[in-house]
């Protein structure tokens, strides 16, 4: 059977993905979501010409020459604004963020000043406008200030609450459930035997998920065996997710029966075989609300299998924009490599230097999709796109960051 590229099964899986409907969060759990709705200025900021210095306002046209000396006719400190009018030869003292009083034009910093009781001395002729923030100068009241699609970060929080606007409509949380398969498999802590393996993939899986937004629900382990394979399928396809993430039993073995079990509770598999390495055997499909991604049981196929088709469909879910493919960043190759065979090669491999702005990378000795320890190892994916040539030490190659 002719393997499936990795571009063709990643925009097949994206298709039968769109947004998941929102909901409204305050600001306080706003951070990381992506917007449904754009956010509008609901004020003017400022609010009015205010001061961006401690110093004096005055009309810019008393201090045209200087020294000149005004009369101290009051106070505008930072939400207390001054009542009155700044007539000429007059001046009222001022601080930073306070409103700059009518009849005012400039501001002149207090060190550019001389203070005599109500006498203010100006030694610095101002230019009309000097210090003043004028009012709307960073937005006006019904301007768009972030568009729908767009992922919330720390400083665009301050711009909405800046805004005047308390709670944002967000895309809902994808809801992920994590569902493992295999009779080897025991929890870490646990004693487990010479003949078993603990379940690991899982933890890497659930943390890239919900780094990517996601509410991450582990249902546990099935064991190999059709009729509780089948029965917790069922319930997770019941148990109103987003999205069935299983790993493990997406082989052609006689106990790999996840593809068999989904295709029993009517789960269509779009597809089973792709150019990957690792992750060859993984499968996608889809039932009724719930998109179903059948993830290979080796730690490190599904964690490339889940970076490479869980984080953009989740991204998808959210009404992010996602890439057509995996956006992969240019290095240089640290070693020489062999030629590539059909598979698209994900090759776990470390940074050893910068060579002309770029990562210098060389990959990892041992390429098993079961070895843990390289994989943590690893600094970036090396990509060796399909029947890539063999290629030298100091050539151009293509690289996927992994998650900090
Ligand atoms: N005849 C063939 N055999 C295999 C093929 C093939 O094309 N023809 N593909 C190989 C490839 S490539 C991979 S990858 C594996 C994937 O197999 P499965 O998805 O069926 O995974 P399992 O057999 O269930 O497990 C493989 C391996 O991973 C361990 N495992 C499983 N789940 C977990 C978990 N949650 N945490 C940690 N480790 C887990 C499991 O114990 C096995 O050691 O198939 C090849 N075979
Ligand atoms: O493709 Mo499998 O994922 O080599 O180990």
């Amino acid at each position: 059977m002719a393997l499936m590229p990795v571009e063709e099964a990643l925009a097949l899986l994206l298709a039968a993905a769109g947004p998941i409907g929102s909901e409204n969060v305050p600001l306080e759990e706003a951070a990381g979501r992506v917007l449904a709705a754009p956010v509008i200025a609901r004020r003017t900021t400022p609010g009015a010409d205010v001061s961006a210095m401690d110093g004096y306002a005055l009309r810019a046209a008393d201090a045209a020459t200087v020294p000149a000396t005004l009369r101290l006719i009051g106070e505008s400190a930072a939400g207390r604004p001054f009542a009155g009018t700044v007539e000429p030869g007059t001046t009222v003292r001022l601080f930073t963020g306070a409103v700059v009083p009518d009849g005012a034009d400039a501001i002149v910093i207090q060190e550019d000043t001389r203070r005599d009781g109500d006498l203010v001395t100006m030694n610095e002729a101002p230019t009309p406008g000097r210090h003043i923030r004028p009012a709307g100068g960073d937005f006006a009241s019904g301007e768009t200030l972030l568009e729908t699609g767009h992922k919330l970060r720390a400083r665009d929080l301050a711009l909405v609450a800046a805004a005047d606007v308390a709670e944002v409509s967000v895309a809902r949380r994808p809801r992920v459930a994590l569902l493992s398969t295999g009779d080897e498999l025991v929890r870490p802590g646990t004693g487990a035997r010479a003949h078993q393996v603990i379940v690991s993939n899982i933890y890497s899986i659930a943390a890239l998920a919900r780094a990517a937004g996601a509410e991450v629900t582990d249902l546990g382990v099935l064991p190999d065996e059709m009729a509780a394979t089948q029965a917790g399928m069922r319930a997770a396809l019941d148990g109103g997710f987003d999205v069935l993430v299983t790993t493990g039993g997406a082989s052609v073995g006689d106990h790999d029966l996840v593809a068999p079990a989904l295709t029993a509770q009517g789960v269509t598999l779009a597809v089973h075989k792709i150019a990957l390495r690792p992750g060859k055997p993984l499968m996608f499909g889809r039932s009724r609300r719930t998109q179903v991604l059948g993830l290979p049981g080796n730690p490190v196929s599904a964690h490339v299998c889940a970076t490479l088709f869980l984080l953009p469909l989740l991204k998808k879910l959210q009404g992010l924009d996602v890439p057509a493919a995996t956006e992969l960043q240019p290095a240089i190759l640290g070693s020489d490599v062999k030629a590539n065979e059909q598979r698209m090669d994900f090759m776990r491999a470390e940074i050893v230097g910068r060579e002309g702005g770029l990562p210098v990378v060389r990959p990892l000795p041992v390429q098993d999709s079961s070895m843990l320890r390289n994989l943590a190892r690893a600094d970036v994916l090396l990509v060796r796109r399909p029947h890539a040539p063999p290629a030298k030490a100091g050539e151009p190659c293509e690289i996927l960051p992994l998650e900090d």
